[in-house]
């Protein structure tokens, strides 16, 4: 049985087909897959190092299934999340709705969980403006009222992505002495994530990225 430090946990929400894993699979593996959408089932989890501030800060993410028949383990993964980064399609206003539903949650279960709002696919809408469901500044609008930082992403061209992560790993860090003052942190269950000797892991050393693909038996 292995173990590694994770800093910040950090979740991914969000509509199916949003673009959630996409999105972390542009940050961790610099790539845009194509081919046939697979949607997640379960969860799946990544930890990538960045540097902030000449420090290593580890995030661990979980990517979640967004299907709704997925959503009471959704709720499993956000427990402890320092970070929340709630997706929405802009091409697809439902999944603006979508995102809302996940941010109430937070906000009525999670109260020191920081609320990412990320709207995927601007490759498309920079291809043809007439796509484009949700308004940046009604988002905007709503990011200022919760208190959330607003992103425009795209996996496909990586525009703005290391920008989401970059932020959710210097708003921890900021906060890290805060956070410590208040609850030993760096001893919780969240902050460590240990593998069981059930477990499924791929380890990819050059992003010091530890794979764990959530294989769910509701599927
Ligand atoms: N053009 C474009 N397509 C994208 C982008 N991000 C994701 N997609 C496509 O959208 C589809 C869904 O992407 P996923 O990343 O699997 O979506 P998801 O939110 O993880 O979906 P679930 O696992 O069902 O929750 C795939 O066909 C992707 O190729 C993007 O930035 N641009």
């Amino acid at each position: 049985m292995s173990a590694m430090r994770v800093d910040a946990k950090v979740v991914m929400l969000g509509k199916e087909s949003v673009g959630k894993t996409s999105l972390v699979e542009r940050y961790v593996h610099r790539r845009f897959l194509v081919g046939p959408y697979q949607n997640t089932i379960g969860a799946a989890f990544v930890a990538k190092a960045l540097n902030v501030n000449d420090k290593v800060v580890t995030l661990g993410i979980w990517d979640t299934a967004g299907s709704e028949r997925y959503e009471a383990m959704s709720r499993i993964y956000y427990r402890g999340a320092r970070a929340a980064i709630v997706c929405y399609d802009l091409t697809d206003s439902s999944s603006f709705g979508r995102a809302r539903f996940w941010v109430k949650e937070l906000q009525n279960c999670e109260e020191h969980c920081k609320i990412y709002l990320c709207g995927t696919k601007s490759d498309l809408i920079e291809a043809d403006r007439s796509v484009r469901q949700v308004d940046y500044h009604d988002v905007q609008d709503f990011a200022d009222e919760i208190g959330a930082q607003h992103f425009e992403t795209s996996s496909k061209t990586g525009k703005n992505v290391d920008e989401v992560f970059q932020k959710v790993a210097e708003d921890f860090s900021n906060c890290a002495l805060e956070f410590m003052q208040g609850e030993n942190l760096l001893q919780s269950e969240n902050t460590y994530f240990r593998l069981t000797p059930g477990s499924v892991c791929f380890r990819d050393n050059a992003f010091q990225a530890l794979t764990l693909s959530v294989i769910c038996c509701l599927a």
